[in-house]
């Protein structure tokens, strides 16, 4: 029966294959004219009006608007959506071990407590516990966190049991404790009563204990920073605590890691850290499948372990499945979503396409990789000396590797000599060996999740994207403008160094994949491009319209019809996808404007960040998000208000572009009123239009609003963006008729 049925299917949407493809033909033939009328240009009368300068600026970025545009359709030729039948998996004493990795770096920003509630919904997973051994790596070195782990550890001794028996589905307490019905079966029984009443009390008791603990380290004087970037391996296995107390629970296990740091070893940020986990679980554990978790996103209900597996057990999908992602879902996500914290598009449209070609990109958390697909080709090393070039020394480490380790693995705490395990865990392990270049999780950018899933499909390994009806996992989104700006300039730098490396996706990617499946990776490594033209197109035409220099046909001209076209054809398309995932008109509008102020910030911050770390002027760095809950922000948040606390760099480009357009508005206007050429002036009236209107909130942030969350006018941003923008202007309208 087992073997007839299959685990999983997938669908595809054949109406939205069909509209998809349409459209493309229509707006790629929309932009062929679109080039022809700008090339036309350079074969006309010298005599004419417009100057070259403004037009081939105009045009090169209607250029790359193009090829970002093409990139993006790749998503767009064959998206597919999946279905899994867990009940059909092998039975419990069949299924293989898991190890689950979970991440996390600083605890002033990562507040503990959080941490262990991700541990405890890991660990709570619905998955034969005997088979389940989680990792914690603490790359902040902090004591902080190990003994919150065995205070975590002791409440999940009555925290497993309560979710098993009352099949509890959100098993993140403090998640769980945050919804004041819980709707399940038992409902009502006194029982469940008494035993909810008993648990709630043991976790307000646990999160004392957490407290406590924080203070102690407080008062012993704990120098996080300092001590985070400089100290030798910790590894420590959470022990079972003989108690007479309640019968002996079964639990999984759970190991605490904190890799050796020092100043002078570049410690690769998460990548490095999950590195670590990789080899000290390999030798403990060396489970086949591993989940990895930052420490934010913890599992809101318990079954993607089956569901996963559902892909990894296939027999026709599993040989060459690296790994089964799952959407980066939040919990905190308010109704219109003004940042687009939920990275809509990302995770609603682009990983279903990518998911119908190879398979989603790695997404750095909510993920079962395969561990063998991690190793390289180490099977093609003959001698001992070329596996230890590979891999590193550890013999215990080589053994794991030709370890055939489908059931019943090795124990977590089995006799393993101590000095084997903090060796792997050492800064010099790695030198002169493949990890990070062949092995493990890739360094060289922030962004090792892109980069790893990019390298896996170069070696031939295919992903899985499920979406669940039901969130598996559950993070915190960045939901306030600064936060947003410094993760996406992360992102987009390391993305973009992706992009300029030897692993550029145009380059390699065709040779070794699919051309769809490398132009998606290409369109997210040239994603942070986007500055460019939109930089140019909140400037150029503006200036031009004050001063009278048509760029765009007139609307009596036949191709006025195709500049109309474009991009109505572009806001339906993007309207339609809001719309049919679940949107409103309204988070379009939003999309559109965090495009806007996503591109002209970090965009170009992120874009600056890798030419500067190319030429070796600037070091990469990995700021890991803030995840204190700030009440005040977290209010502006929920009342559809921007908080504009964040630095000058992000606020004067957008202030001085604001001023600009506002300005050559008003300008142009005037002159188009007084010279009576609105039929040629009319896109570039619009252009600017469109953008003040999409950007009203930073207007109303500057001018009228008198809550915290507005723009501060001091002084310097002021003057900055006032200076900013004259410089822009004076430039380059001194240049505009001279070329
Ligand atoms: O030196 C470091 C830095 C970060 N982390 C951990 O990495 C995770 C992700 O960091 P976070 O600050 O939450 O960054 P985000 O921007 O939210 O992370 C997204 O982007 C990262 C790549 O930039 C991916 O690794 C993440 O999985 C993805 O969720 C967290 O658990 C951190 O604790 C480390 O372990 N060591
Ligand atoms: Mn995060």
């Amino acid at each position: 029966m087992e073997d007839t049925l299959p685990l999983s299917l997938s669908h595809v949407n054949k109406s939205l294959v069909f509209t998809n493809r349409l459209h493309m033909l229509l707006h790629f033939t929309a932009l062929c004219f679109l080039v022809y009328y700008r090339l036309r240009f350079f074969f006309q009368d010298p005599q004419t009006q417009t100057p070259l300068f403004p037009w081939l600026l105009v045009f090169v970025s209607e250029i790359i608007l193009s090829f970002l545009w093409i990139l993006d359709q790749a998503f767009r030729w064959h998206p597919i959506s999946r279905t899994v039948f867990p009940d059909r998996l092998p039975q419990d004493d069949k299924l293989p071990p898991i190890d689950v990795f979970i991440c996390t770096a600083d605890p002033t920003k990562e507040p503990t407590l959080d941490v262990m509630n991700t541990l405890l919904s890991a660990m709570a997973l619905d998955y034969p516990p005997e088979k389940l051994h989680v990792y914690v790596s603490d790359d902040g070195g902090s004591p902080l966190t190990l003994n919150a782990m065995k205070e975590a550890w002791k409440f999940a001794r009555w925290w497993l049991p309560f979710c098993n028996r009352y099949r509890i589905e959100c098993r993140c307490p403090k998640a769980y404790f945050s919804v004041s019905e819980n709707d399940g079966d038992f409902d009502g029984s006194t029982e469940f009563l008494s035993d909810n009443k008993m648990i709630k009390e043991r976790y307000e008791a646990f999160k004392g204990d957490i407290k406590r603990v924080k203070e102690d380290q407080g008062n012993s004087g704990d120098t996080t920073g300092i001590m985070s970037q400089n100290h030798s391996p910790i590894i420590e296995v959470i022990h079972e605590i003989s108690s007479s107390e309640m019968e002996q629970v079964k639990l999984p296990s759970l190991v605490y890691v904190s890799r050796e740091k020092k100043p002078s070893h570049p410690h690769h940020f998460k990548a490095g850290a999950l590195n670590v986990l990789y080899r000290i679980s390999a030798v403990m554990s060396n489970a086949p499948y591993i989940l990895v978790l930052d420490c934010d996103m913890f599992c809101n209900a318990p079954a993607s372990a089956r569901q996963a597996l559902c892909f990894h057990l296939d027999s026709k999908i599993s040989p060459s499945l690296a790994f089964v992602q799952f959407p980066q879902k939040y919990h905190n996500i308010s109704k219109n979503d003004i940042y687009d914290s939920e990275h809509r598009s990302a995770y609603k449209v682009l990983w279903q396409g990518m998911d119908g070609l190879t398979g989603p990109v790695l997404s750095g958390t909510g993920f079962y990789l395969k561990r063998e697909s991690l190793y390289g080709n180490y099977k093609i090393k003959d001698t001992d000396l070329e596996i230890q070039q590979y891999v590193g020394t550890s013999n215990e480490f080589i053994k794991s590797l030709n370890q055939n380790c489908t059931l019943y693995s090795a124990t977590v705490g089995h006799t393993l000599p101590r000095e084997e395990i903090l060796h792997l865990a050492s800064c010099n392990y790695e030198i002169g060996t493949k990890w990070g270049k062949e092995v493990g999780f890739l360094y060289g950018t922030v962004c090792e999740d892109v980069h790893t899933g990019f390298m896996l499909n170069c070696n031939g390994w295919n992903s899985v994207l499920y979406d669940p009806p039901q969130p598996q996992f559950l993070g915190n989104g960045t939901t306030n403008l600064n936060g947003l700006l410094v993760q996406g300039t992360r992102w987009y730098a390391g993305l973009l160094d992706i992009g300029l490396s030897r692993f550029c996706p145009l380059i390699c990617g065709p040779l070794r994949m699919s051309l769809l499946q490398s132009l998606c990776y290409a369109q997210l490594t040239c994603f942070p491009l986007y500055c460019l033209p939109l930089w140019c197109l909140a400037i150029i035409p503006q200036l031009c319209l004050v001063d009278g220099i048509p760029l765009y046909p007139k609307v009596s001209d036949p191709f006025f019809f195709i500049f109309l076209f474009i991009p109505l054809s572009a806001f339906t398309k993007h309207l339609v996808e809001v719309l049919s995932t679940g949107g409103t008109f309204r988070k379009f509008i939003i999309e559109q404007r965090i495009w806007m102020i996503g591109s002209i910030t970090s965009h170009l911050f992120g874009c600056l960040d890798a030419l500067l770390k190319k030429f070796g002027l600037k070091e990469a760095s990995f700021l890991p998000t803030n995840k204190v809950e700030d009440d005040e922000q977290t209010r502006l948040y929920q009342m559809d208000k921007y908080d504009f606390r964040t630095s000058n760099m992000f606020l004067v480009p957008m202030v001085s572009l604001l001023i600009i357009n506002i300005s050559c508005f008003i300008g142009g206007m005037y002159r188009v009123l007084s010279v009576g050429d609105w039929d040629q002036m009319f896109i570039q009236l619009f252009l600017p239009a469109y953008i003040i209107v999409i950007n009203y909130p930073i207007i109303e942030g500057l001018v009228i609003r008198k809550d915290v969350g507005r723009i501060y006018p001091s002084a310097a941003l002021v003057v900055t963006s006032n200076i900013l923008a004259t410089i822009i202007t004076s430039t380059l309208y001194s240049l505009l008729r001279k070329v």
